[in-house]
């Protein structure tokens, strides 16, 4: 924790110098309207109710001593506040209260502002506040991060009139740092609930009940996600700090995917494991997913490999229904599985391509063998070389002494599902190219090459095809890639999405462990909707209409309100780029990007919003609602 008293001299050096702010001006609150105020509480819906509990626990604690509870969204917006009833004039006078914006550009120097500009727990008690409106106040903040390590909100506990001295606040201090990270770890438990989650400990006795570092992972033992405290403790020179998501956790740690899925089943009496670097011990244990019955399957596969049917192709027949187009992509699929052959994916976003590449690894008979992926747009252009092809050690300064083994390595034997190939760089695209060709991968600094048995899946949004005739991707690779290629429909030319919404449904009760059904009038309406953001869209629409349905069943009041309105204007007939195919793709609102196109901008401004948000001319809301509606999901985080 910086010290408090410094954060506060930098944040009045800002409001004097940067934003020439006067301290003797009283400044009004600037409360945004309701409806501004909607779209920041939407953009953090789910992570709102999470927030809720943790601010009523610490309401309990601190009510009796006169405090306000604000939590702000990471732009300084109250999105949610408990105080005692009355006195609401005065709070709101004061802007101690929901819709107000305590950025420090316009508030000076405050709890909340501070916290942003500072990212650490600080007091910011009357003098030290730079506007002379504010200076009653006494404002205790802590942050609070998404599983990225991006600010996400501000928990703040305000006193009207408190003692003179500031020491009086320490107390406040670690109380509010300890919810903000309460709240965090369990916003952390939510977003990660599907996935495996490795708790470590230094202490042996608080093993199975500390939850201060946290990391999850996925089936396939690769790092999806570590709280606050395991990217500190992890933390590692010249790295970013979330340098351990997409490793492998046999990578970060001195210890086999087998000791892991031992703890996970309780077997086993040493549940210590040494970081790889050898540097620090620490006692684990493991929450198993929520999708029980998974599990089973799961549990298999790592436990009793031999039982495995190389014939079994029960991944590939749970991805589709009636269709007739994807029942014969699927008896393609099933006749390709144990060819000795690449396969290239091509769909639209959202339309199941990974699923679909984890199924035909799993119907194969390299499933006992890992799964790698690497998704090409989601990594920056500078790491893909070295994450692939690995690096020998000592080859250059900031990687690790001991070298590091690249993806084609760890897939060895196994699949490697390269997921946006059409984002690769055309000099690594050759260097693949050698790799397949040769059976061969010379990791970067090394002297010799080593031998792997390297099969691939591909997969693109894009169509590869006019990338070649633009110089953007290398025909010889797209032949070698495209041992076979299989063209996912999109959700709207498929006449199976009954079966698809039922198994969603199935999921997310599972999931949730309550009932879950539709209305005939709801399927109706999810029949007609075009999904411009495909099964993903379907998904996130599904589960959105189950928080908000009462019972378990959908109806159509509680499905996403774009669903059922009229579409305006008419449908407009586009282009599918996949060969003898045609989608017939509604238009959204004409202000409103299309899912592909969004994601697509996205990516080309390496997903900052605001830069996105400015080619469109809309405000950075209106994209985080659309990437919501369209079911995008930033690199690093969960689907
Ligand atoms: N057949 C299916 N049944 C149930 N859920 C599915 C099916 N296909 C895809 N999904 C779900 O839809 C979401 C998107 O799937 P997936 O990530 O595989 O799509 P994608 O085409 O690879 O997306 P992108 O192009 O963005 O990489 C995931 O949550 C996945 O679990």
């Amino acid at each position: 924790m910086a010290e408090p008293d410094e954060a506060i001299r930098r944040s009045w050096m800002r409001c004097a110098s940067s934003y020439g702010l006067d301290p003797a001006r009283p400044e009004p609150a600037q409360i945004i309207t309701s409806s501004q105020l909607r779209e920041h509480k939407e953009r953090i819906d789910e992570f709102l109710r999470v927030a809720r509990s943790g601010m009523e626990q610490l309401y309990k604690q601190v009510a009796s001593l006169g405090y306000v509870l604000l939590l702000s969204d990471g732009e300084g917006v109250t999105v949610d506040y408990i105080a005692n009833a009355g006195g609401d004039a005065e709070l709101k006078a004061a802007g101690v209260y929901v819709g107000a914006d305590w950025k420090e550009n316009h508030a000076g120097t405050n709890g909340i502002g501070a916290v942003i500009a500072e990212r650490t727990p600080l007091i910011c008690h009357q003098e030290d506040h730079f506007n002379v409106k504010h200076i009653g106040l006494s404002c205790t903040a802590a942050p609070i991060f998404d599983p990225r390590g991006d600010l996400l909100a501000v928990l703040n506990i305000t006193a009207m009139n408190s003692p003179r001295s500031k020491d009086s606040q320490y107390l406040a201090l670690q109380l509010t740092a300890l919810h903000a990270r309460a709240i965090e770890d369990a916003n952390f438990i939510l977003r990660f609930g599907d996935q495996w989650i490795l708790r470590l400990c230094r202490t042996w006795a608080f093993a199975e009940v500390s939850g201060e570092m946290m990391l999850a992972f996925n089936d396939e033992g690769v790092i999806v996600g570590a709280n606050t405290t395991v990217r500190r403790e992890l933390a590692s020179a010249g790295q970013p700090s979330d340098w351990i998501i997409g490793r492998a956790v046999p990578e970060v740690f001195e210890c086999t995917m087998d000791d892991i899925w031992r703890a996970a089943r309780g077997v086993g009496s040493d549940n210590s494991v040494m970081t790889a670097d050898g540097q620090n011990l620490y006692y684990l244990s493991v929450r198993l997913p929520r999708r029980q019955k998974d599990l089973r399957v799961i549990f298999q596969e790592k436990w009793l490999p031999s039982q495995l049917g190389a014939e079994d192709h029960a991944a590939l027949d749970s991805l589709a229904g009636d269709d007739p187009v994807m029942q014969r992509t699927l008896e393609q699929a099933k006749r390709l599985v144990n060819r000795k052959v690449n396969i290239l994916i091509q769909g639209e976003t959202g339309s199941g391509k990974e699923i679909f590449a984890r199924a035909l690894h799993k119907s194969s008979t390299r499933a006992r063998k890992p799964f790698v992926a690497l998704n090409c747009a989601a990594i920056p252009e500078s790491l893909i070389e070295s994450e692939l092809f690995g690096y020998a050690p000592g080859s250059f300064t900031g990687g690790r002494s001991k070298g590091m083994k690249g993806l084609i390595q760890q897939s060895d034997g196994g699949t490697l599902f390269l997921d946006e190939i059409g984002d690769m760089p055309l000099h690594l695209q050759t260097r693949l190219l050698r790799v397949l060709s040769e059976s061969e991968v010379m990791p970067i600094g090394a002297e010799k090459p080593v031998r792997v048995e390297l099969t691939v899946i591909a997969a693109s949004h894009r169509d590869l095809r006019t990338m070649i005739a633009d110089g953007k991707f290398r025909e010889d690779l797209y032949y070698r890639l495209g041992g076979a290629t299989l063209y996912l429909p999109s959700l709207r030319e498929r006449k199976d999405i009954g079966f698809i919404i039922e198994r969603l449904l199935r999921a997310e009760s599972e999931a949730q462990g309550g009932a879950a059904s539709i209305s005939s009038a709801a399927l109706e309406a999810l029949t007609r909707y075009s999904w411009p953001g495909n099964i993903r869209e379907l998904r996130n629409a599904l589960r959105y209409a189950l928080a908000l349905s009462e019972d378990g069943e959908i109806r159509v009041q509680d499905l996403p309100r774009e669903l059922v309105l009229p579409r305006i204007p008419a449908v407009q007939l586009e282009e599918s780029p996949w060969p003898g195919r045609t989608a017939a793709l509604p238009t959204e609102t004409p202000a409103e990007p299309k899912g592909e196109e969004l994601l697509r901008l996205l990516r080309r401004h390496k997903w900052n919003i605001t830069a996105t948000a400015a080619e469109l001319g809309v405000s950075r809301v209106t994209i985080y609602r659309q990437m919501k509606r369209f079911g995008i999901v930033p690199p690093n985080e969960t689907h």
